[in-house]
């Protein structure tokens, strides 16, 4: 990925002037270029820990150069972005270590522990909450431990349906390999195409499709973690009573205990048929309960998302149609698997939402958003190109708290940014008890637009808290969420979150000042 945008350069979105010109009008077109040429700190490891990383994976897979260290840097935030674009490599790592497979990686957590080098996991490296951006305060120094190379394919039980994979496996991959057996993981989150199998697990993260498929972590039946003071390998049957479930423990670990090795998944058989389409609704409040309706009546779709007036009128999925999308909120519904299953659930929910007044679009608004369900991300880097601060941020509540939710959080928003700054929001994934809302925002870049975003996050994040929800339904924790995540699960979750840190990792090597509060 390039190290200062998202995705690759071929996919850059270019603002048509209709979009231009809308953005001059709503915040004022500021040329804001990124700086070039800006190279990553002295390495701080010296010759003979490098020489100890050599002897582990091999000389060619210790990589000290400048690109390979920029290129480890960090995630995918805005602030991340802003701080690339502004040629800040002040994380970067030392050194970036490609290990072969479990036993290697087992062996390099034993030797960092031994000579306090901080090891950040490097997966796909798209992570939003900072989880890449660990302390090094106290250590020797700090090598990023790209999965890069772990890329098999470990087994598929046709029987059970399920699939082992390892970690370093890029969304796209994954599902090529599956493919190639008739079958699919199904999960799909906006990152897919370069996030990765270790950073779903790490991360807990929930894609576009959850509604249909599950969130990753319901999909994860059983995984491998080498940790600092062994082996962990959980999850020895599709359900069980044998204690607290410790497969829990490592999803969403985030690094911070362990580095997953492999993952075995549930699949599905690759849907013969797929169909999207949108509905119309006159409120916010109307589709949603539109949604509640149809998960507590067990017929959802694979797909359902829903945009609030604002995100609705904006219309962000079809930069050349900016700004031109009409009223009501969008409902966006996607159904996948055999003729029939599609067939018959579109015909189920259709009499649902008809009944309930909502107002069927056909197919168009779902094939467009279908097609370009992987391309929001790239119109961030075309607004920061401009000037404008564009971020976004994820929580979770249930149905009886979703209201109070979004105005509390919309409105911290909306008062941090000032006036003419945007806040859209649009129901992500949906349960039985309740729903993930994902706010995007833009506004005028200030002098300092990282302080500027930092003081709208925590007002958002702080509503959250007060309204008893969730820090984050999928971003994960990483090093931005630790203070209200502390506050979420209170002193006595720190405590055993702590314990085990110091269980598994004692010398506290792994993702220092990521996760744990
Ligand atoms: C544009 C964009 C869209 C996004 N959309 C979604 C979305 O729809 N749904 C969603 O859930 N998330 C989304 N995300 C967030 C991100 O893609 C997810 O958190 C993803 O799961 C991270 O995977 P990764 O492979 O990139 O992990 P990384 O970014 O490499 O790592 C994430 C964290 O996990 C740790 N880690 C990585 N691999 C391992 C491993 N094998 N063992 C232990 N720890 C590990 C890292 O140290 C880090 O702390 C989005 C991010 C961006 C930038």
């Amino acid at each position: 990925m390039h190290p200062q945008r998202w995705g690759t350069p071929d996919a850059a979105t270019v603002l048509p002037d209709s979009a231009l010109g809308l953005v001059d009008l709503a915040f004022g077109l500021q040329d804001s270029p990124a700086v070039t040429g800006a190279t990553p700190p002295r390495i701080a490891l010296d010759e003979s820990l490098l020489d100890g990383l050599r002897a582990i994976v091999g000389d060619a897979h210790v990589l000290v150069d400048d690109a390979t260290r920029t290129l480890r840097t960090r995630g995918k935030s805005t602030p991340d972005l802003l701080r690339a674009r502004a040629g800040d490599l002040t994380d970067a790592p030392d050194a970036v270590v490609r290990p072969s497979g479990h036993d290697e990686v087992a062996t390099l957590l034993a030797w960092a522990t031994e000579h306090r080098v901080a090891v950040v996991p490097f997966g796909g490296g798209t992570c939003v909450t900072g989880g890449l951006a660990a302390r090094r305060d106290g250590f020797a120094g700090l090598v990023s431990l790209d999965l890069v190379r772990m890329k098999r394919l470990l087994d598929v039980d046709m029987v059970s349906m399920t699939a082992t994979l390892e970690p370093g496996l890029r969304g796209p991959e994954a599902e090529a390999l599956l493919a190639g057996h008739g079958l699919t993981l199904g999960h799909y989150p906006q990152s897919f195409e370069h996030a990765s199998i270790g950073g779903f697990a790490a991360t807990r993260s929930s894609g576009q499709s959850s509604a249909g498929y599950g969130r990753f972590d319901a999909m994860v039946v059983a995984l491998t973690a080498a940790t600092p003071t062994g082996t962990m390998t959980v999850g020895s049957s599709p359900a069980n009573a044998a204690g607290p479930d410790l497969r829990q423990l490592l999803l969403g670990s985030e690094g911070a205990f362990g580095v997953i090795t492999s993952v075995t998944v549930r699949v599905r058989r690759a849907p013969a048929e797929t169909s999207y389409e949108g509905w119309r609704w006159p409120s916010f409040a109307a589709g949603s309960d539109a949604m509640r309706t149809l998960a507590q009546a067990g017929l959802l779709p694979t797909v359902i998302r829903l945009s609030d007036e604002s995100e609705t009128a904006i219309n962000l999925a079809d930069p050349a149609a900016i700004g031109g999308s009409g009223d009501g909120c969008l409902m966006i519904t996607g159904y996948e698997g055999t003729a029939a299953q599609v067939a018959s659930r579109r015909a189920e929910v259709t009499t649902v939402l008809t009944e309930l007044g909502g107002v069927p679009l056909g197919a168009e608004p779902g094939e467009k958003w279908s097609h370009g369900r992987f391309g929001a991300p790239y119109l961030r880097d075309a607004l920061l190109d401009h000037g404008v601060l564009v971020e976004t941020l994820e929580t979770a509540t249930f149905w009886s708290r979703r209201e109070r939710l979004y105005a509390d959080v919309k409105a911290a928003l909306t008062s941090s940014l000032g006036e003419g700054s945007l806040v859209l929001c649009h129901v992500s994934h949906v349960y039985e008890t309740g729903c993930s809302l994902y706010f995007t925002v833009a506004a005028r870049q200030g002098d300092d637009p990282i302080a500027q975003w930092q003081v709208a996050k925590a007002a958002a994040s702080d509503a959250m808290i007060a309204a008893g929800a969730t820090i984050t339904h999928h971003h994960a924790v990483g090093t931005d969420h630790r203070p209200w995540f502390a506050r979420e699960i209170g002193e006595v979750g720190v405590r055993v979150l702590r314990a085990v840190k110091a269980e598994l990792d004692p010398a506290g090597i792994l993702n220092p000042g990521v996760l744990i509060p």
